[in-house]
């Protein structure tokens, strides 16, 4: 009798564990994946807090886009670059540089610059070979959206399969609010990042 007992225990233990992992499959996939790096670019922080929350759930290797030649700090300063290098075409010569043969998952964040994909974002894009990799893009902006990146950046990725975006409303520098995610706006973020990953690894199309 107690054998009997013990053996339905480990039946209902084996099923319900079973159930759990189901349920979490594709984020457990991607966790033990050695093969996804969280690429970003952040100013003042913003974007680098969703890249961190994103590698606390996923795993992965975390790196920043850093220029060879850094932006002015001025804000008034970056925003003329930025417009000039957008208007001429130029692409930034970055100091970041990886082998991505090492990687088939790509988290792809930035802030949105003058309503474009950053000028080092799209050096990243013309320097490496992303065909046939899986690029997820995240983003922060102060609350006007993403603008043209996403389309350019499917324009500069041709081969690669790109997922749905998260997108959140980080600082606004114009007005001097940096820094924003932090205390309540934290815990929202974090539950739009968490949201957002189980929609787009979870259910399979
Ligand atoms: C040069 C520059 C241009 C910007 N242009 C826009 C814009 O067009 N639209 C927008 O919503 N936010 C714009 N922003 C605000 C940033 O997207 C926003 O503050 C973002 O959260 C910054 O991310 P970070 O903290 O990771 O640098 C701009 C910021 C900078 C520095």
């Amino acid at each position: 009798m107690k054998f009997a007992f013990c053996t339905f225990c480990l039946f209902v233990f084996l099923g319900l564990a079973n159930m759990e992992e189901e349920e979490f499959g594709a984020i457990g996939n991607f966790q033990s994946s050695e093969r996804t790096l969280i690429l970003y670019l952040s100013r003042t922080n913003n974007t680098k807090t969703v890249a961190e929350m994103i590698q606390k759930e996923v795993g992965g290797d975390l790196v920043a886009v850093e220029l060879k030649n850094p932006y002015p700090e001025n804000y008034d300063a970056i925003v003329k670059q930025v417009a000039e290098e957008n208007a001429n075409g130029f692409l930034p010569t970055l100091k970041t540089k990886l082998d991505m043969v090492q990687y088939d998952t790509i988290f792809f964040g930035f802030p949105t610059w003058g309503m474009q994909l950053p000028p080092p974002m799209k050096s990243f894009l013309n320097e490496n070979d992303l065909k046939g990799k899986t690029i997820i893009p995240f983003n922060t902006n102060a609350g006007y959206g993403l603008g043209s990146s996403l389309r350019t950046l499917k324009e500069l990725s041709p081969n690669s399969i790109i997922l749905d975006e998260l997108s959140v409303k980080g600082g606004v520098e114009r007005d001097g609010i940096l820094f924003v995610i932090m205390g309540k706006r934290e815990i929202e973020v974090r539950e739009a990042v968490q949201k957002w990953l189980k929609r787009i690894l979870v259910v399979k199309d």
